[in-house]
This record gives C-alpha cells, sequence and structure tokens, in this order.
C-alpha cells in the first residue's frame, strides 16, 4: 500500500514519519517549497501536483490547515482511494460533499505525540471500505497511536481533550517547571524533574488503575504539605478551569 500525504506541516510529516514502515512507498504534496525540501530531505518523495501525487496512493492522508481544504479537495477525484482526514471540525458529511458521497473517508484526531509513538487517535470508519483496508488502518496506525472507534458527535470533544491535550498538558509542564525556578533550580533541572514526575505519575495511574483523587489522598498527608497546595488549586477553581478550556476549545472545532 502507498500513501499519499497532503500537507508536510506539523501533522502531516509527524503522521508520515510515524508510519512509513507500514507503506511501500509515502509521497508528498505541499505548496510550500521548504516543506516539500524538508520532505525530500528526510527521504520521502515529493509530487510536483496533486494528480502526480494520487497516480501513486492507495491512502491519501488529508493534513492542511481547515481553511485550506475546500482549495485542495474540490475538484479532487480520489477514485478508489482512501482518504483519512485529521482536520479538524471536518464532519463526515462536509468531506463527502466536497469528494462526492460514494467516496472512501476515514475521519481521525490524532494528536502530536504520534512523533514518538505514543499519539493517540479517534476514528470514525465512513462507507464503502473494504475489510482489508479497515484492517490496514488499524495496523499501520496503532504502531503510532492509541486508536479509539468513537460516535463522530463526540469528535470535537475528543479533539479538545487529546488532539489539543498535548498543548495544556505543556502549558502545566512549562508552569510547574517556572514554579521549580522560582524555588531555586535551574528551568532545565526544574523541567526534567517535572517531567519525570508527571510520566511516572501517568504510568502509575495507568498500572495501578483507581480514581485520581485516591491517589491525591495518598500523597497528601493529614495537616501534611501537600494539602497547602492542592487548597489553593482548590479555592481558584483549577477543575473549573480546565473543564471551561475544553469546552471552549471543543465549541471552536464546531465553529472551523
Ligand atoms: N497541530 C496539531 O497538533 C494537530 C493538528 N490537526 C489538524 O491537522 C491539520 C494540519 O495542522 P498542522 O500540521 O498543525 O498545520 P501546518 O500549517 O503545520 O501544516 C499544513 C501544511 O499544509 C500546507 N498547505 C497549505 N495549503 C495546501 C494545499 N493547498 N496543498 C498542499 N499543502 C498545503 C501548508 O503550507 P503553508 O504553511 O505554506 O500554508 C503547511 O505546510 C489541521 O487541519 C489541524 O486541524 C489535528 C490534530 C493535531
Ligand atoms: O489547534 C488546532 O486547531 C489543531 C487541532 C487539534 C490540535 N491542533
Amino acid at each position: 500500500m502507498r500513501l499519499g500525504v497532503i500537507g508536510f506541516g506539523n501533522m502531516g510529516s509527524a503522521i508520515a514519519r510515524a508510519v512509513k514502515k507500514h507503506f511501500s512507498d509515502v509521497i508528498v504534496y505541499d505548496v510550500s517549497q521548504e516543506k516539500s525540501m524538508k520532505a525530500l530531505e528526510e527521504g520521502f518523495g515529493v509530487a510536483k501536483d496533486l494528480k502526480f501525487m494520487l497516480a501513486n496512493s492507495d491512502f491519501v492522508l488529508l493534513a492542511v490547515k481547515p481553511k485550506d481544504v475546500p482549495s485542495v479537495l474540490t475538484d479532487l477525484d480520489l477514485g478508489d482511494r482512501v482518504l483519512i482526514s485529521i482536520v479538524a471540525g471536518l464532519t463526515l458529511d462536509r468531506l463527502y460533499q466536497l469528494v462526492g458521497h460514494d467516496k472512501k473517508i476515514i475521519r481521525t484526531m490524532p494528536n502530536i505525540n504520534v512523533l514518538v509513538g505514543k499519539g493517540v487517535m479517534a476514528y470514525v470508519f465512513g462507507e464503502n471500505l473494504t475489510e482489508y483496508e479497515k484492517e490496514f488502518f488499524l495496523k499501520s496506525f496503532s504502531s503510532c497511536a492509541s486508536l479509539y472507534p468513537i460516535e463522530e458527535g463526540m469528535m470535537d470533544s475528543f479533539t479538545a481533550i487529546a488532539g489539543s491535550g498535548p498543548a495544556f498538558v505543556f502549558k502545566f509542564i512549562s508552569a510547574l517547571s517556572l514554579a521549580g525556578v522560582r524555588e531555586g533550580f535551574s528551568y532545565e533541572l526544574a523541567k526534567s524533574i517535572v517531567i519525570d514526575t508527571i510520566l511516572g505519575s501517568c504510568e502509575l495511574l495507568k498500572s495501578m488503575g483507581g480514581h485520581p483523587e485516591e491517589w491525591i489522598a495518598k500523597v497528601a498527608s493529614p495537616a501534611g504539605i501537600t494539602i497547602e497546595g492542592i487548597k489553593v488549586l482548590e479555592e481558584r477553581g483549577f477543575s473549573g478551569i480546565v473543564m471551561e478550556c475544553i469546552e471552549k476549545t471543543s465549541q471552536k472545532a464546531k465553529r472551523l
């Protein structure tokens, strides 16, 4: 199977690198000369136009910004190829309008962590896909992401929590690292301590299970020091802020 990648930006390049071993060939098309050069330097084939890319693809990854989608898909004849869209807010209905109702489409939402093989990706299969095509998609993408089959109606919520999620996690890492600097560590040392603490906490929760609040209770000793910090988070409405952050993010996906 051959993969065509439309848009070699943050996500197109991350996915191309992550899944290339599963495809006999990966060919990239990007309007940016700089991105095309980058793809070439990384050993990918580069197409001079969409027609050439299509002629050399069985699966086509749509990885351009939402505003650029109409210019890419209008008049594009996908034929029997499978279109994999990662575009936030772009519904299957809208995709069918653009490429034709008889076409093969998989709507997905990955996150940037596919770069290190630890991504998550939601997916919804459209009509007309063969069992082989579905299995090939699942096999190739499960090598870089935990795959979640979800109802399409939950896609914007998934996008907020998981697609945008790394940005919110990085924000927390950044804030905790700055707090470490304030306490007297160098930024690099603080960041390393924070990353190891978060990795360990995630590992613990994933392998041992339980509710996060139960683990908070094990860390926060009665009349100890941790509860003083928890009090500040509670007073400032940390959980409410995070919920509103996800609500606003999810709502924006509906307006794209
Ligand atoms: N960034 C993320 O973490 C995630 C993004 N997504 C989705 O992935 C998509 C891509 O996002 P991202 O990778 O961040 O965006 P980028 O801007 O980094 O990448 C898009 C690339 O496509 C190029 N491009 C623009 N128009 C065309 C065209 N007509 N034909 C071919 N290439 C074109 C752009 O060139 P130029 O820069 O010159 O315009 C750019 O190189 C978006 O739809 C987004 O919703 C989904 C999950 C996570
Ligand atoms: O911010 C965005 O629009 C994209 C979609 C999910 C992550 N990044």
